[in-house]
């Protein structure tokens, strides 16, 4: 039996690039009814209309989306100015689905006022890359709750990774995340949340990484250390792996288009969850992220991206 997902009202955080494509799916793929963004950056709020509105553009010249289907998910696009207006005059989340930086403080703090303002009955979930889900789980519990209450231990099972691939609109796989305490049911809704979107869906455990980055990353961090002890340069480390192993795109190509900064804080999670020296992040990694260096999105990493 299909279980249904009965989000009709579903709130994002972050209108970076991954909140920006999940909103984008479940607005036009999944076709919730109102999809409400928030961003603390005012400027990176009204850029993520903006992009959405360049997406749906796009969608429409390629023939992918009709006029009027476009037209029909830019209409569910709401945006919102802080997280307590998911429940407000613009109607109350069934569901949230946060996409912040890759901050443990930053999320835990996210849960803490979502569950503050939400009924116990909207799911939260996280699309963090790396972060133990359970320890966000764990923020998402209304001040004033007493500890050891009913709705002390309630509240964290509404709680879950869903995690988006990037770029969304594009990638065809979700993957479900369970946290320990999340309850059964929460999972099969936000299973049947992301099949809407469109996408495929595994389930990993709860650990470091999950199984996408435990197996990613170490391979692009491997990638950054072979250019750092002068292996080979970028772009035969970047063509071997394309020609050789026939990967769509090499693995710095790769690292920029993640966003360096969330690889680091990848590595960063590997390395100190598990204490294991295989996953210590690459010098090189570190330091171009201290100079502002994040990929893609900045302008700059292992390559150049030229402002349009
Ligand atoms: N980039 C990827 O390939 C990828 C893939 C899967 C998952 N993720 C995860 O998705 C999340 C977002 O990644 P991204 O690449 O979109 O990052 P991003 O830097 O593009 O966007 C993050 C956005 O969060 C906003 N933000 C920060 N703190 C906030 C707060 N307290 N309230 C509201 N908004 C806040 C920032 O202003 C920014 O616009 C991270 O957890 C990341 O690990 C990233």
């Amino acid at each position: 039996m299909s279980v249904a997902h009965g989000v009709k009202t579903l709130g994002v955080v972050g209108a970076g690039q991954m909140g920006l494509g999940i909103a984008y799916v479940a607005a036009l793929k999944a076709q919730i009814p109102s999809v409400m963004l928030c961003d603390a950056s005012a400027g990176q709020l009204s850029k993520g209309v903006a992009f959405f509105e360049t997406l749906l553009k796009k969608d429409v010249a390629k023939g992918k989306v009709s006029q009027s289907d476009a037209d029909a998910a830019r209409a569910r696009l709401v945006t919102v100015e802080k997280l307590e207006d998911f429940a407000g005059s613009k109607g109350i989340a069934d569901m949230v689905i946060e996409a912040a930086t890759e901050n443990l403080a930053v999320k835990q703090k996210i849960f803490g006022t979502l569950a503050s303002t939400l009924p116990l009955e909207t799911i939260l979930a996280t699309n963090t890359s790396s972060i133990s889900v359970s320890k966000i789980a764990a923020s998402a519990v209304g001040a004033g709750v007493k500890p050891g209450s009913e709705e002390a231990w309630k509240s964290p099972a509404r709680a879950l990774g869903i995690h988006f691939f990037n770029p969304v609109p594009v990638m065809p796989l979700v993957e479900l995340i369970p946290a320990i305490q999340t309850a059964p049911e929460v999972v099969d809704r936000s299973r049947a949340f992301a099949q809407a979107c469109g996408k495929e869906v595994t389930t990993s455990k709860d650990v470091p990484g999950f199984v996408s980055n435990r197996l990613l990353m170490p391979f692009i961090n491997e990638a950054v250390m072979a250019l750092e002890k002068g292996i080979a340069s970028r772009d035969d480390i970047d063509k071997t792996l394309r020609l050789g192993m026939n990967h769509p795109m090499g693995p710095l190509t790769l690292a920029d288009f993640i966003g360096l900064d969330t690889c680091l804080s990848i590595m960063e999670t590997l390395y100190r969850e598990t204490a294991d020296s295989k996953y210590r992040p690459a010098v090189l990694l570190g330091r171009m992220v201290d100079a502002g260096w994040f990929g893609k999105k900045s302008g700059k990493g292992f390559y150049d991206y030229p402002a349009k």
